[in-house]
């Protein structure tokens, strides 16, 4: 048990999992996909929390579906190689050798350490690139600046989705298995492409009709420029937090992903922080509201 949990007396406990209830008839039989990321992912106690909250889900009847991330991972390795990773609008520009470290850090080690861990949390998890079942068909990406429309940017071998056939996943589900997605896509060449993965896991959460999106990350939520969280955005809200330049870096993929999840139909889509201990399942099976709620009007 986590510090965090300690003070909480065993009444709070019995009213915590009685709250739970409600949350897990609604739920039942309800896909959510999970994005993990950021500092989430590079702390042991937070990474065997995430792994527990996810098969307590599978356990309760839910469908989770793990889209990962790994950029810190990504950097580590490119830096052994006395390479640094380079960003355009929140896309890590990708060169052959670059694409190469991606695969093997995200198939090879990050996607594999999860699968691991949701085991050891008494889960049975099958890893996934997009490659795996045709899941995730994808093109070279034409990135157009945000300021000015007549830039175009060369972002190398990252990759824009054309499809997502998610049989495999469903397949998977079905059989009681928790699908583990590293955002890596194919294209016609069967070449292969670095997709930012909040994209992976917005396009997903669509295409398979979630009930839920909900990214973790390294920050409690959307920021306005003070610092203050905003808990709740709408579309007319973000874009002007994209105008005033607010939102940089790497939550411009993630909002734009959030943003469009919420427009497709996705009921519910979250920004939330990974930092706080077993914050996906407080956000899911309680009524304790966190981080940012993206709506789509
Ligand atoms: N308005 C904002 N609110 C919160 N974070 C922001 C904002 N604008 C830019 N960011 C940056 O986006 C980062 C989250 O994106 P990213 O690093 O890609 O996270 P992850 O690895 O979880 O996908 C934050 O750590 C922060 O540095
Ligand atoms: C194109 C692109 O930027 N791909 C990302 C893929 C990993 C990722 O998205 O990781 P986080 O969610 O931890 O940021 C990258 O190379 O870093």
């Amino acid at each position: 048990m986590t510090d965090t949990l300690t003070h909480i007396t065993p009444r709070d406990k019995a009213e915590i999992l009685a709250q739970a209830l409600p949350y897990i008839r609604k739920f039942h039989g309800k896909t959510m996909v999970i994005k993990y990321g950021g500092n989430a992912m590079t702390d042991p106690a937070l990474q065997a929390d995430f792994a527990e909250d996810v098969v307590l889900l599978k356990l309760v009847g839910i469908n989770p579906v793990v889209v990962h991330g790994g950029g810190p991972q990504i950097e580590t390795a490119l830096n052994r190689l006395g390479k640094k990773g380079e960003f355009i609008q929140g896309m890590r520009v990708t060169d052959a050798e670059t694409m190469e470290v991606v695969e093997w850090v995200l198939a090879g080690e990050v996607q594999q350490d999860i699968v691991g861990l949701i085991h050891q949390a008494g889960g049975k998890a099958v890893g996934l690139t997009g490659r795996d079942g045709g899941l995730i068909r994808a093109k070279k990406l034409k990135m157009v600046d945000n300021r000015d429309p007549s830039i175009e940017h060369d972002v190398g071998q990252v990759g824009d989705i054309v499809a997502i056939d998610p049989s495999v996943v469903q397949a998977l589900q079905d059989d009681a298995f928790i699908p583990v997605i590293s955002p890596i896509g194919f294209g016609e060449e069967n070449e292969s492409y670095n997709i930012n993965a909040d994209v992976v896991a917005s396009k997903l959460a669509t295409v398979l009709q979630a009930e839920k999106l909900v990214l973790l990350t390294n920050t409690p939520g959307v920021l306005d420029k003070g610092g203050n969280l905003l808990t709740d955005l709408t579309a007319r809200e973000i874009d002007g937090l994209f105008a005033d330049g607010t939102i940089s870096g790497g939550m411009l993929p993630k909002i734009s992903g959030a943003l469009d999840a919420a427009k497709a139909g996705v009921n519910a889509v979250h920004i939330i922080d990974g930092r706080v201990p077993h914050s996906m399942l407080l956000e899911i099976l309680t009524d304790q509201a966190y981080g940012t709620m993206i709506r789509s009007h």
